[in-house]
């Protein structure tokens, strides 16, 4: 009897159970599609009472039009103004200073830079990269979108701007670096040697970076502008293998070239962990979420339950693996001098980009946990932590008045915070601006991606010509003298 009392109880317990499980899902449900519809944490600023600043219009007649084009590397305004100050810093970089009326506002820089990546002709471009060919409104050549596209963007917002009357109420410095692609140790180093000197503090600065991705980002709505809020890490690592050198008819079982390409096997075979869904990137797929169809826009507004499913997504192609993941590049392997010589020492280089979820010293260990061969040296050549991360809140000035003038330009593009997957001159500045962004409003479709440092890096013409609209409009909005309050939103009668 007491038998199946308890059997009774433990049934009724168990459809308790059941039922309370049942319920648990069904509100989480519930909550899950409330949460779908009214998720959208971007609309931010927009409806705010913005000042007014941007007062000269910024219209390119036809004649400026052909003008722009021609006069490629001619700013004879910005040159003479008495109103800008130029000096040449570490012998081939630029520093501009545009002093500001109104001396309580504290000034910001636009960053980029001059020098490019090599680029050869028989790797198959369609024009000679150092032509600046035109095809079908393509401006092709190397630099184009990296980044002479906002070297020129910037200087010419400048030239239009002084020639039509214009003196900032906030200074600004303009920096152009000779030396990025090499780590801007001379240019951009010296450049931020010079302010400290001067004891410059800058409200933001703005490089290069990421861009408006159109097409790019799989089931999104339109295009999107991605502001980078900090860049990942990098870590050059150099292994190398010592063996006796010997003649190649009494070959050892295991050769030094052998030995490391196993290493290097086992580093391409092994990727770091997939990282999706902590940081900055799980921002900007919430800021983009309202702007997903259906069930794209359920999974990306609630990324407490699927973060790790749409990192399964990214990690399918290398431009959006970058995004959720250190990275692993073998650039460089070196051995051997003749073919009956057995090498005495193999070499290879390893490019890792690391995630801002993890540090320099976690993905050295990373290395040398996954070579596990004592015989393989491991050497630190160069390597930095991912940079800090600059806000992008409603009252973050500098993330608010470049989105402001990216959704003012182009009303159709989505803006959100993003991880730059490169590295910019801007890492340097980090003792000047607690608000460092990466971004320019270069247009990228897809197979755009593989042209930088690539093939057949191009740019339209149109998309030159709302290069320099960007800068003007900016340079004018900096202006304000700080954000409007969120709650300024017209309902006014
Ligand atoms: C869901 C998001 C997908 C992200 C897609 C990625 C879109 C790609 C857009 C821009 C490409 C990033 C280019 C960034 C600029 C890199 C400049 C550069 O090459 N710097 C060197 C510096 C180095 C210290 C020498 C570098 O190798 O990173
Ligand atoms: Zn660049
Ligand atoms: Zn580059």
């Amino acid at each position: 009897m007491a038998d199946r009392s308890a059997k009774f109880n433990i049934l009724k317990l168990v459809k308790i159970l059941s039922f309370s499980l049942l319920f648990v899902v069904l509100v989480c449900f519930v909550a899950a599609i409330v949460r779908t519809l009214t998720f959208d944490v971007n609309a931010g600023l927009q409806l705010a009472h913005w000042e007014k600043t941007n007062n000269i219009a910024s219209d390119i007649n036809q004649h400026q039009r052909k003008e722009l084009l021609e006069n490629f590397r001619v700013f004879p305004t910005v040159f003479s103004s008495h109103l800008v100050q130029h000096e040449v810093v570490a012998n081939y970089s630029h520093l501009f200073w545009v002093p500001g009326s109104d001396l309580a506002l504290v000034p910001y820089m636009l960053l980029a830079h001059i020098d490019v990546v090599p680029a050869d002709e028989s790797d198959g471009w369609e024009a000679p990269p150092f032509s600046a060919k035109e095809i079908d409104g393509f401006i092709y050549g190397r630099g184009t979108i990296d980044n002479k596209q906002s070297v020129m963007g910037i200087l010419q917002a400048l030239e239009y701007l002084l020639i039509r009357g214009y003196s900032p109420r906030r200074g600004f410095f303009i920096g152009l670096g000779h030396d990025e692609e090499v780590s801007g140790f001379q240019g951009a180093m010296n450049i931020v040697k010079v302010l400290k000197k001067k004891g410059v503090q800058l409200v933001f600065v703005l490089d290069e970076g990421l861009a408006v991705l159109d097409g790019v980002i799989s089931g999104l709505q339109g295009p999107a502008a991605l502001i980078g809020v900090t860049e990942k890490g990098q870590a050059t690592v150099k292994l190398s293998v010592f063996k006796a050198p010997g003649h190649s008819s009494m070959p050892p079982r295991e050769s030094s070239i052998g030995i490391l390409a196993g290493a290097v096997k086992r580093l391409e075979d092994n990727p770091m962990p997939m990282l999706f869904g902590g940081g900055p990137d799980r921002r900007t797929f919430e800021h983009l979420a309202h702007k997903f169809g259906l069930p794209l826009k359920f999974v990306m507004s609630n990324m407490w339950l699927f973060s790790s499913l749409i990192g399964r997504v990214l990690e399918r192609r290398p431009d959006t693996n970058a995004f959720v993941r250190t990275t692993t590049a073998v650039t460089m392997f070196n051995s051997g001098v003749k073919v009956n010589v057995l090498p005495s020492l193999a070499e290879a280089y390893v490019n890792m980009r690391i995630h801002p979820a993890q540090s320099l010293q976690e993905v050295l260990e990373f290395i040398q946990s996954t070579v596990g061969d004592e015989r393989v040296k491991m050497e630190l050549v160069n390597g930095f932590d991912p940079l800090p991360v600059s806000s992008y809140d409603e009252t973050s000035f500098g993330f608010q008045t470049i989105k402001k003038t990216v959704l003012d330009q182009f009303p159709q593009v989505t803006v959100a915070p993003g991880i730059c997957i490169g590295n910019t001159d801007s890492r340097h500045y980090t003792d000047l601006a607690k608000d460092i962004y990466r971004f320019a409003p270069t247009w990228i479709r897809p197979g755009d991606t593989q042209r930088f440092h690539g093939i057949d890096e191009r740019i339209s013409k149109k998309n030159y010509e709302e290069l320099v609209i960007f800068y003007f409009n900016l340079i004018q909005n900096c202006d304000i003298k700080e954000l409007p309050s969120p709650h300024s939103a017209g309902h006014e009668l």
